[in-house]
């Protein structure tokens, strides 16, 4: 095989049961590979280790970084190519899709040394669904991936093996799905709607934790798909020897397949997800714009990508270019200490009810008035901006409300922001209000 320029950028990450994963600089280098060496490499890994081998490629934009000079500005990222394995995971869309989030793909993941092990394990088993590992746990702190990567899965398998069913579930919503069965004589139902899949997607299993008749299911749940082959993956914020509430025998299964950890991610993944964030919203901002937020936020991507999107807000508003300055008056406003705070609900929902002079009752209640429903939807957005709760857990704060509305008033605001100065300057001044508290 004669060598080739671009092969230089192509790094092998690791062998997952019969699937050797294979990282590429680009989309370009990608495509290359898929179309002009995948069954040469195959059957040569196929002979070599007397087995069927597979290839996963996967774009790793580190490997750019790592061997070509850094480039002032990102160009604004070319119409995604024709849907090919991994890489390209979420660009068609599913069908009948329902609760997976179109942006969370394999493609729109940035893979660094933080997640690699993560990503490599999701993507083998993406590739081979109830084939490599199973279960596959991936576990670590709030905003670092874990949701991204479940759905990549889901989007992923949906989109290229038609036959096989995907489900995907928070742990919240299996648990409530499980209390509703039960009250309304469904039990049978609500078996068959877990039970009948090929692929069990569960996010954030720790909240199973003193659930005794939902563990008391899932483990059932659990062994039917498990004995049959069926893949399931859960995210968790802990490995499952730390999930002390759960009953050991669902412990130990959890711990059968493959476990691994997200980390925060380095400087370098964090201007990567930064610049790819950037790209596909269209926005243009400069690698220094780009590393000044890096590296004042470090632990939480989506603390990460929430700063790029007040940036963003403000230069629309005032019709500026994204620039350091704003930058830094954006950022200044964000982390008023100049680091990253965490804040619980109630602390947000009290200076919010104060700020608008309205009552706790009102902001968690079903009042549609103008300027109440506005100040629940800020109310919701910073909850999920600054505090690690999953979008039910909010919901069940303001008063029970499904994780649906609350994703909408997550965008709503997300989305206004940089249309509406007023929204901007009142979120930015309850965000410091908050932080100062
Ligand atoms: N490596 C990555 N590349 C691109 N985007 C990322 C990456 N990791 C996380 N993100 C983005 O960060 C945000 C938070 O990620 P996600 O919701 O998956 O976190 P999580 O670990 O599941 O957190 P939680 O436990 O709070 O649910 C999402 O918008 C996601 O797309």
């Amino acid at each position: 095989m004669p060598t080739r320029a671009w092969l230089r950028r192509t790094k092998p990450l690791a062998m997952h049961g019969s699937t050797l994963m294979l990282a590429v600089a680009d989309e370009t280098t990608r495509e290359r590979v898929e179309t002009k060496l995948r069954t040469e490499i195959e059957h040569k890994l196929s002979d070599h280790a007397g087995q069927v081998t597979h290839l996963a490629v996967m774009i790793d934009p580190s490997l750019v970084i790592e061997t070509e000079p850094a480039v002032e500005e990102q160009p604004a990222e070319a119409a995604p190519a024709a849907p090919s394995p991994i890489a390209n995971g979420g660009t068609r869309t599913a069908k009948g899709d329902d609760k997976l989030n179109p942006r969370y793909t394999f493609e729109s993941f940035v893979a660094g040394s933080s997640n690699r092990f993560a990503h490599a394990a999701a993507a083998a088993v993406a590739e081979q669904p109830g084939k490599s590992y199973n279960p596959l746990m991936i576990y670590g702190p709030s905003g670092l991936g874990k949701t991204h990567l479940l759905h990549a899965i889901g989007h992923y398998v949906r989109s290229y093996y038609e036959n096989l069913r995907v489900r995907y579930v928070s742990t919240e919503e299996l648990t409530n799905d499980f209390i509703n069965a039960i009250s309304d004589n469904r039990t049978a139902e609500f078996r068959r709607a877990y039970r009948d899949v090929d692929i069990l997607l569960v996010d954030d299993i720790q909240f199973l934790e003193s659930k005794i008749q939902t563990q008391e299911e899932f483990f059932h749940t659990f062994n039917t798909l498990h004995n049959s082959q069926k893949q399931i993956v859960m995210t968790s914020d802990r490995p499952p020897k730390l999930l002390e509430a759960l009953e050991p025998r669902l412990r130990s299964r959890f711990e059968w397949g493959l476990m691994t950890d997200i980390q925060p991610p380095d400087l370098e993944t964090r201007i990567a997800i930064l610049r790819k964030k950037a790209a596909s919203q269209r926005l243009t901002a400069g690698t220094q714009v780009l590393e000044f937020i890096a590296s004042k936020i470090t632990t939480n991507i989506r603390e990460l990508e929430g700063a790029l999107t007040r940036v963003a807000a403000l230069a629309s508003l005032n019709q500026q270019e994204i620039d350091l300055t704003l930058t830094e008056d954006v950022l200044r406003d964000l982390m008023p200490d100049g680091g990253e705070v965490r804040v619980d609900a109630e602390t947000i929902m009290n200076m919010t009810s104060r700020y608008f002079s309205i009552s706790m009752d009102d902001l968690t209640g079903a009042s549609r008035v103008a300027t109440i429903a506005s100040a629940r939807q800020i109310a919701m957005y910073l909850c999920r901006e600054l505090t690690d709760l999953s979008l039910p857990k909010i919901g069940a704060k303001f008063g029970g409300r499904d994780h649906t509305t609350v994703l909408h008033s997550v965008r709503k605001i997300d989305g206004k922001m940089g249309e509406d100065r007023d929204l901007f300057n009142q979120v930015t001044e309850l965000t410091n209000r908050i932080k100062h508290a």
